[in-house]
């Protein structure tokens, strides 16, 4: 698996406000680092298909080999992880999680089996008796690992993070950007990651790009 941003050109209006050239390698994470407004979220929306005027971009965008320019943002097969985890308030951790699992991965799948599956899931990030919690009652360290749970069990073939890290409180940080840095590079996903903190700059590990 792998993303590359192809001589990409992000444009205000008319002036070019950032452009870069990388790919991304399976399991590997870019930092993307620079000031307030150079265009860092605007990038990861351009990614995802989600730009709207007055942002258009030149140059291409690449999975896997293929261009995302043309394929619809529901179908690019990308997760993305914000500041905030935006769970659904009216579900509970595992339904979150449920819920994000394509038709194809649930088909041939009993409802048991997929709990089954998720609760091991939860197991594993130490949130295995929490299936039926709302999630309101999550710390926000818990939502954050359901958080990428969630996004995982959607299959992507790349994953976006803006600041995914920055509302965490210093140890739990920590704590959370190993172990998601770590199932990234475990699951070999390529990953492009905007933050303006150092330590998650070092703890990605990747190249880093500063616009
Ligand atoms: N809808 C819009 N119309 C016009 N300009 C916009 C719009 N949304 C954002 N901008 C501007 O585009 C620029 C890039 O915004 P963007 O949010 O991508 O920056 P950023 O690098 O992610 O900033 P920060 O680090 O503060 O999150 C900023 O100058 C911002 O004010």
């Amino acid at each position: 698996m792998s993303l590359a941003l192809q001589q990409l050109r992000i444009y205000r209006h008319d002036t070019c406000m950032l452009s870069l050239d990388c790919c991304i390698a399976p399991g590997e994470v870019v930092s993307v680092t620079g000031p307030s407004g150079s265009g860092k979220s605007t990038l990861l929306n351009v990614v995802m298909g989600l730009q709207e005027l007055p942002f258009r971009y030149d140059g291409e965008i690449m999975l896997n080999g293929k261009p995302l320019d043309a394929v619809a943002p529901h179908k690019r097969n990308l997760g993305m992880l914000y500041q905030d985890p935006l769970l659904f308030e009216h579900l509970t951790a595992g339904e979150n999680i449920a819920f994000a699992v394509p038709p194809a991965a649930r088909r041939g799948q009993t409802k048991t089996a997929l709990r089954d599956s998720i609760t091991a899931q939860l197991d594993k990030v130490g949130l295995g008796d929490l299936y039926t919690r709302p999630v309101q009652t999550l710390s926000g360290g818990q939502q954050a690992r359901v958080a990428l749970l969630r996004t995982l069990a959607s299959k992507p073939q790349a994953v976006l993070l803006d600041e995914p890290f920055s509302k965490l409180d210093t140890t739990r940080r920590a704590q959370i950007r190993d172990w998601v840095f770590a199932t990234l590079r475990e699951q070999q996903l390529p990953a492009l990651l905007v933050t303006h903190d150092n330590d998650d700059v070092r703890a990605a590990g990747g190249r880093i790009i500063e616009v």
